[in-house]
């Protein structure tokens, strides 16, 4: 795992090599990028703002079992399925990894959309919790593995708390979950601590646009 600072970032360059090993495309050397980290750290947040800025990286619209919040739309921020739904697509094998998250619904990525874009060579980022970035691991270990960090613990806490979407019940399962997830910082290529959303989506762009970090060929 190595903490990257802005100056080292700045030096990623991408050369335009791709290579066929299914996690870059020919044309534009693109790689996948995850980036995954405890919840309420930002991650949607960050996600979003390189959405906006960004249009040229393609970011995974994942299916999941939890129903739409108001403001959310079936495409954009998720693609909101049955049960059975996600079962079939369990089954047909369609989903590049899964996971049930927060013990309250199951999400995943669905696979044929990030195989084309990155056969396209544009870069794709997925949003994905602690046990799907392991899945991706196993299957996709040329990808860039990016964990994205609170400025504290208690940074984290008031992010969760200020955000006003789970009850305390709810808040208490997943700061528990949390403690795991920032046990896990290691098993990461790299760390993006998110202190001022506008930086950590800056950083996060460049090692995406990068085609090497930590030594990855
Ligand atoms: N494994 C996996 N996790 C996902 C996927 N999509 C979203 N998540 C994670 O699911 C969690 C809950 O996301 P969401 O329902 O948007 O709630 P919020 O991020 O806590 O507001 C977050 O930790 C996401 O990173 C996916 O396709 N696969
Ligand atoms: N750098 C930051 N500084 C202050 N607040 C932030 C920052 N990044 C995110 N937040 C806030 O923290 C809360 C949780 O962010 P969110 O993107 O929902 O987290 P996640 O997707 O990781 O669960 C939101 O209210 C968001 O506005």
């Amino acid at each position: 795992m190595t903490e990257l600072m802005p100056t080292e970032l700045e030096t990623g360059v991408d050369t335009g090599n791709g290579s066929a090993d299914g996690t870059r495309g020919g044309a534009g050397g693109a790689r996948l990028t995850v980036l995954a980290g405890p919840t309420a750290v930002g991650k949607g947040t960050v996600a979003a703002q390189i959405r906006e800025n960004y249009p040229d990286i393609w970011i995974s619209v994942s299916a999941t079992t939890r129903k739409a919040r108001p403001g959310e739309e079936h495409g954009v921020h998720y693609l909101f399925v049955s049960d059975e739904e996600f079962d079939r697509m369990i089954a047909a094998d369609e989903l590049l990894e899964w996971a049930v998250v927060h013990k309250a619904a199951r999400y995943g990525t669905p696979r044929q959309p990030v195989l084309d874009k990155l056969a396209e060579g544009r870069p794709a980022l997925l949003e994905i919790d602690l046990q799907g970035a392991r899945q991706v691991r196993e299957t996709m270990p040329e990808a860039h593995f990016v964990f994205l960090a609170p400025p504290s613990w208690d940074e984290l806490v008031r992010r969760l708390v200020g955000r006003g979407t789970e009850t305390a019940e709810e808040r208490e399962r997943r700061l528990e979950t949390a403690t795991l997830e920032l046990a896990a910082e290691k098993e990461f290529d790299v760390t993006i601590v998110n202190a001022s959303v506008r930086e950590a989506a800056d950083q996060l762009v460049k090692l995406i646009r990068s085609p090497n970090i930590s030594g990855k060929s």
